[in-house]
């Protein structure tokens, strides 16, 4: 059995295969991919990649035919971040630390985070003056990589933490994808020492954390950590210091440029349609009036939702990848065992067959009457099957309180004359620079 049979994608250089025109443009080479086939060929280098490009073949690697396949390259590259957390690890291990840690995102400890991020976003709007310029990609990064780890640690042991994560995660996740793409033989290369280098400084963090939290009596506490350190499986046993250590690294990892991407999106996109911004405005005066949002009034915030699933849908997550255990046929080819296997939420988010003037922000597309014949597997922000995203209503949870809370008190509008933020490609399409200037809305 080989890959011969599957079309070969263009642009192929011979020796180096498809890493040149992958390097040049990530994002516009796997929209491209959309329109020359339901299932390509790649090759990074020498090794062949399967990219499937439709929802039908999507939905077969992860859910239809999910028991065939593990997690591939791109994750183990990974590893030296987030070691064999429930993102990495497979099988039995991640069946049983998947259950462990799902009660952390039960909706009383949903309650619980909403105050932390409730109050996070009155200090930030608290911290704005009249006339300022601020990147809302900048804001949004900080935001949230701060408030996951506030939301994580225990605010009084969990500070040395929250500090390497703030220093170390940015440089990380710059350089993640790239490395993950980059072939074997570049391990070498200088340009990815900073990657080691914040990795193992953040994963050293977190442990001396874990012991200070271990001897803290943790049974007490309702941060993320303790829930974890405390957490027992049927038969009564807990978690190593070390699987704590991963699985916090991979909240960390997985929790905060996605939602940072989501939210500065989110806040550009708004500042560029007052015809939406004056319905959120409505919907919160209405909802939650001059009060601190609250877990409970998300649900009554539906246009803030629309415009997530909109933004989520033009500037998701850019690759993810699956290996093959053993023979499958998906979308009509056979595939060998230890066949790695690529696709794109992005680009099937802006494949034209599915969503009508794909570049076109429109969150009025996610109204109930316009997506009810919408079939469920065209939307697949958050992945889809047994490895769907854990962290999916923490970050819608995060990103409604902090624009609710923002948007009545500040009138955010691109700095005059600046270009529309560029797409950067790391594990989300993230916008570069979102340069926004606030003004107070009493003084409209
Ligand atoms: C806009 C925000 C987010 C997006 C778009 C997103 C997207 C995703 C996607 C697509 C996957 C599936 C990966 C795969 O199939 O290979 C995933 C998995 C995961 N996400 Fe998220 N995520 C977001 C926020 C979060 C947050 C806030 C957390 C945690 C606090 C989180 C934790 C995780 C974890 C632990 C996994 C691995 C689950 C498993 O393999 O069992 N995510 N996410």
């Amino acid at each position: 059995m080989s890959l011969d049979s599957i079309p070969r994608a263009k642009g192929r250089v011979p020796g180096l295969g498809h890493v040149p025109r992958m390097l040049r443009d990530p994002l516009g080479v796997l929209r491209a991919l959309h329109t020359e086939g339901p299932v390509l060929r790649l090759d990074i280098g020498t090794m062949p990649v399967v990219v499937v490009t439709t929802p039908d073949t999507i939905t077969e690697v992860l859910v239809k035919k999910g028991k065939h396949f593990r997690k591939g390259r791109l994750f183990d590259r990974l590893r030296p971040l987030v070691g064999n957390g429930i993102g990495n690890s497979e099988g039995a291990t991640h069946l049983r630390n998947r259950r462990l840690i799902q009660p952390m995102f039960y909706k009383e400890r949903l309650e619980g985070y909403a105050h932390v991020m409730s109050e996070r976003s009155r200090m930030l709007a608290n911290s704005w003056s009249d006339g300022q310029t601020i990147d809302a990609a900048e804001v949004a990064g900080s935001f949230t990589i701060e408030t996951l780890a506030a939301t994580i640690f225990s605010a009084d042991i969990g500070r040395p933490a929250v500090e390497s994560v703030r220093e170390d995660l940015p440089i990380i996740l710059r350089t993640m994808l790239r490395r993950a793409l980059a072939p074997k033989a570049l391990d070498g290369l200088p340009i990815w020492r900073s990657f080691d280098r914040s990795a193992s400084r953040m994963r050293a963090v977190i442990e001396e954390v874990i012991a200070t939290t271990r001897a803290s009596n943790p049974e007490n506490r309702t941060d993320l950590l303790s829930l974890l350190v405390s957490a027992r499986d049927e038969t009564g046993a807990g978690m190593t210091d070390e699987e704590v250590r991963d699985e916090l690294a991979t909240m960390l990892f997985a929790g905060s440029e996605t939602t940072a991407s989501t939210l500065a999106w989110a806040i550009y996109h708004i500042g560029q349609r007052p015809d939406v911004e004056e319905e959120i405005l409505t919907e919160i005066r209405g909802a939650v009036g001059d009060r601190p949002v609250t877990f409970a009034d998300v649900r009554n915030l539906p246009a803030i939702t629309r415009v997530l699933d909109e933004v989520i849908r033009l500037h998701g997550v850019t690759t993810l990848m699956r290996r093959t255990i053993e023979p499958v046929t998906i979308g009509g080819y056979e595939l060998p065992a230890e066949t790695e296997v690529l696709f794109s939420p992005y680009a099937m988010h802006r494949d034209p067959d599915l969503y009508p003037d794909p570049d076109r922000f429109d969150p009025d597309r996610w109204l109930p009457e316009r997506s009810a014949d919408r079939p469920r597997h065209h939307v697949a922000p958050f992945g889809a099957g047994n490895r769907k995203c854990i962290g999916d209503k923490f970050a819608w949870l995060e990103a409604t309180i902090i624009l609710a809370t923002i948007l009545p008190r500040w009138k955010l509008r691109s700095v005059p004359g600046s270009k529309p933020p560029t797409e950067a490609t790391a594990s989300m399409a993230h916008p570069i620079r979102v340069p926004m200037v606030v003004r107070r809305r009493q003084d409209d």
